[in-house]
C-alpha cells in the first residue's frame, strides 16, 4: 500500500483551489451535458464548495476523502462524477459483479441515495441498472437483484458482508469488476457496527478501484476507513469547512434559545407554534419516545397535528413518515434520536432495531444516538427546534444541521432548562459563542415575550395535566401498532405504486377524544401588540417564501404521482422576501432589540 502522505495532498488541494477560482459553473467542473441539464430541471444551478473541489478530483480518478458540513451537498459531490464515468464507461468491459458500491450506514442513507440516483438518470434519460439492498431480504430475492449485474449497488455494509459469506456475491467477480466504492456518511459506519463487515469486504477490493469517503465530522474512526481502504487519497477538507469548531454549524442557519423551567417547555413550544411566531416547516427533537408522545398528544389537543418519527417504528412507517414529511403533507415532525438503555431505544446498525452485537459495545450506544436523522436531508425544513438539549455537541451540530442545506437558510430553537445548562454551556463555546469577544452565535429568541407565554399558561397547564403516564403508553403502544399495520400495508401497496403518498396519514390524532374547540383558537384579546406584530412578521416571511404555496402544490403533484420531492424544490423560493425587512417586531426589551437585526435576517 502506497503511504498516505496527508500534508502533500492537502497542500496540493488548497492550491488547486486557489488556482482554479471557487465560482465556476457545473460545466466548467467537466460535468456531461445531461447532468447539468438534470441539476437544472430540479433548481440546481451553481456547486457548492465541496462539489466545486470534490467534482473534477472524482472525474480524474482520484481516492478523495471529503470533509464538509452537513447539507453541504456531499452525496451530489460524488454522485455526479460517478454516473458521468458510468455514462461513458465501454459497455463491452468484463463485468461479473457491480461495478459501483455505495455503502451507508442505514437503509434510510440507502433509500435516500437510491431515490436521487434514480431521479437523475430519469432525468437524463441514461438507462442504467440500480438496485438497493439490505439484509432482511430473501437470498432468493438479494439473488435476483444482482442478475444483469447491476452498474450500481447501494447498500449497507452488514449486507454486502451477508451476500459474500452466503456466495450470493462472488469475491472474485467482486476483483474482477469494482470500479468505484463509496462510503457515505463514513464517519458512521464504524460505530454502527460494521467494521467486521467493512473488513470481510476489503481484501476483494481492486487496487485500481476508486475509493471514496464521505463525512460530516472527522473522528478516529474516518481516520481507521482511510487506512484500511484508500491508498493516497486527496483529502479535502475545505478553508470554508475547516478545522475551526465555529465553521461547523452552516452561517445560514441562525441559532436561537430560550432558557426556562423544565415544567414549562411545553407552555413555550405552545406558545411559539401556536402564536406562529416560528417558520414551518418543522422539526421538533425529543429525548425519549415518551417525551415525543406526550408532546403530540398536548399539541394536538390545541389543534397542532405532528407526526413522531423514532427507531421504534417499523423501517417502512419510517421511510413513508419520511416521504410525507419531504413532501409537505405536514409541518410538525416530532424526531427521538437519542436511544436511552432504560427505553431499550437502540438504534443501531440498519435497521436501528436493537442487536445482540450491538448491545455489547458502550461506544455503539453514544453513537447511536443518530441512527434515526443524522445524515438524512429533510426537504425544506426551516425550524429546528431542541425540545430537549442533545446530551453532547456532536448531536447539536448533527440536529442543526437538518437545516440550513445547501443554500437554504434556517433557524434553530433550544429550549433550555436549568439541568441541561451545563450541556448548553459547551455547545455556546464550541459553535464560538464567546461574550468577552462581542460574538454571539446563540442569541435569545426574540419573537416571544413574557406576555405571550403567561397568556396561554392557564390553558397549557390544565391540558398538560391531563396527558397522564398511562395516556403516553397507551399512545405509543396504539402508534407502533398503527404503523405495524400500516408497514404491511406499505410494503404491498409501494410495491405496486412506488410514487402513491396518500395511502396512509402519519399525523394523525392519537386522543382518543376530539380535541376541544375552545382550545383550538387563541382568542384575540389573550394575544399583546408585540405578539401580533411578531407574527404577522412571521406570516410575511412565510408568503414571501412561497411555504403557503407548497402544500398544496405538493398535494396535487403527489395525486397526479408526480416526483413529490421534485415538485416542492420547484415551488418554493428559499430566499424571504424585501418585504420582510421592512416588517419589524419589537416587543421593547432592550436585549430583543440588540438581537432584533439578527432575527430580521433569520426570518
Ligand atoms: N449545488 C447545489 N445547489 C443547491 N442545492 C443543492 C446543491 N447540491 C445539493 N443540494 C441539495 O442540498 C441538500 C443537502 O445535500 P446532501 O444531503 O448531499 O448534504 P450532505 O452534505 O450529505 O449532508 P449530511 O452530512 O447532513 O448528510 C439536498 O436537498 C440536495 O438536493
Amino acid at each position: 500500500m502506497v503511504e498516505t502522505n496527508e500534508n502533500t495532498q492537502k497542500e496540493t488541494v488548497r492550491e488547486y483551489i486557489e488556482a482554479e477560482g471557487e465560482d465556476r459553473s457545473f460545466e466548467e467542473l467537466g460535468l456531461d451535458a445531461r447532468l447539468v441539464r438534470a441539476l437544472l430541471k430540479k433548481r440546481i444551478e451553481k456547486p457548492t464548495p465541496i462539489q466545486h473541489v470534490a467534482i473534477p478530483l472524482i472525474l480524474e480518478g482520484k481516492d478523495v476523502v471529503a470533509r464538509a458540513k452537513t447539507g453541504s451537498g456531499k452525496t451530489l459531490a460524488y454522485l455526479l462524477p460517478l454516473l458521468q464515468k458510468l455514462f461513458t464507461a465501454n459497455p463491452d468491459r468484463k463485468k461479473l459483479a457491480p461495478n459501483v458500491f455505495i455503502l451507508a450506514p442505514s437503509r434510510e442513507l440507502c433509500q435516500q441515495i437510491y431515490v436521487e440516483v434514480k431521479s437523475l438518470l430519469e432525468l437524463c434519460r441514461v438507462q442504467l441498472k440500480v438496485v438497493q439492498l439490505n439484509s432482511n431480504m430473501l437470498a432468493t430475492d438479494l439473488k435476483a437483484a444482482l442478475v444483469g449485474p447491476p452498474d450500481v449497488l447501494i447498500s449497507t455494509p452488514a449486507c454486502i458482508a451477508k451476500c459474500l459469506s452466503d456466495s450470493i456475491l462472488q469475491a472474485a467477480s467482486i476483483s474482477g469488476s469494482l470500479e468505484t466504492l463509496v462510503l457515505d456518511e463514513a464517519d458512521l459506519l464504524l460505530s454502527y457496527g460494521y467494521e467486521n463487515d467493512i473488513k470481510a469486504l476489503t481484501p476483494h477490493i481492486p487496487r485500481s478501484c476508486q475509493c471514496l469517503l464521505m463525512s460530516a465530522t472527522s473522528s478516529a474512526d474516518v481516520d481507521k476507513l482511510k487506512k484500511l481502504i484508500l491508498h493516497n487519497p486527496f483529502i479535502l477538507t475545505l478553508p470554508e469547512v475547516g478545522n475551526r469548531k465555529d465553521d461547523v454549524i452552516p452561517k445560514n442557519v441562525q441559532q436561537f434559545s430560550i432558557s426556562c423551567p423544565a415544567a414549562d417547555k411545553l407552555l413555550y413550544i405552545l406558545a411559539m407554534l401556536k402564536l406562529e411566531l416560528v417558520q414551518k416547516k418543522v422539526l421538533i427533537f425529543t429525548n425519549t419516545i415518551d417525551m415525543s408522545f406526550r408532546l403530540k398528544l398536548f399539541l394536538e389537543k390545541f389543534g397542532i397535528k405532528s407526526a413522531v418519527l423514532n427507531a421504534e417504528l417499523p423501517q417502512n412507517s419510517r421511510l413513508h413518515i419520511l416521504e410525507e414529511f419531504n413532501a409537505g403533507l405536514f409541518d410538525y415532525l416530532i424526531a427521538t434520536d437519542i436511544s436511552q438503555s432504560k427505553e431499550k431505544e437502540e438504534a443501531p446498525k440498519e435497521n436501528n432495531v436493537g442487536s445482540r452485537k450491538s448491545r455489547k459495545h458502550a461506544k455503539l450506544k453514544l453513537d447511536s444516538e443518530f441512527g434515526v436523522v443524522r445524515g438524512i436531508d429533510f426537504k425544506n425544513v426551516y425550524t429546528v427546534i431542541n425540545f430537549e438539549m442533545p446530551h453532547n455537541v456532536a448531536g447539536y451540530v448533527h440536529r442543526i444541521g437538518r437545516t440550513g442545506r445547501a443554500y437554504s437558510s434556517g433557524a434553530s430553537i433550544s429550549l433550555v432548562s436549568s439541568d441541561e445548562m451545563d450541556t448548553f454551556e459547551d455547545i455556546r463555546s464550541f459553535v464560538g459563542d464567546d461574550e468577552n469577544n462581542g460574538s454571539n452565535s446563540i442569541s435569545e429568541f426574540p419573537l416571544l415575550t413574557k406576555n405571550a407565554v403567561e397568556s396561554l399558561r392557564y390553558r397549557a397547564e390544565d391540558v398538560a395535566k391531563s396527558i397522564t403516564k398511562i395516556a403516553v403508553r397507551e399512545s405509543r403502544a396504539q402508534d407502533l401498532r398503527n404503523e405495524i399495520l400500516n408497514s404491511e400495508k406499505l410494503k404491498a401497496h409501494f410495491e405496486s405504486n412506488p410514487r402513491d403518498l396518500d395511502l396512509l396519514k402519519h399525523d394523525k390524532v392519537l386522543s382518543k377524544s376530539a380535541p376541544p374547540t375552545h382550545l383550538r383558537d387563541v382568542p384575540d384579546y389573550l394575544i399583546d401588540k408585540t405578539t401580533k406584530e411578531a407574527r404577522a412578521m412571521v406570516k410575511l416571511t412565510r408568503d414571501a417564501m412561497g411555504n403557503n404555496n407548497r402544500r398544496r402544490l405538493s398535494k396535487r403533484k403527489a395525486k397526479k404521482g408526480g416526483d413529490p420531492l421534485m415538485a416542492i424544490s420547484a415551488g418554493v423560493s428559499k430566499r424571504p422576501h424585501k418585504a420582510f425587512k421592512k416588517a419589524g417586531a419589537s416587543n421593547g426589551n432592550s436585549r430583543d432589540r440588540q438581537t432584533h437585526k439578527k432575527t430580521e435576517d433569520a426570518f
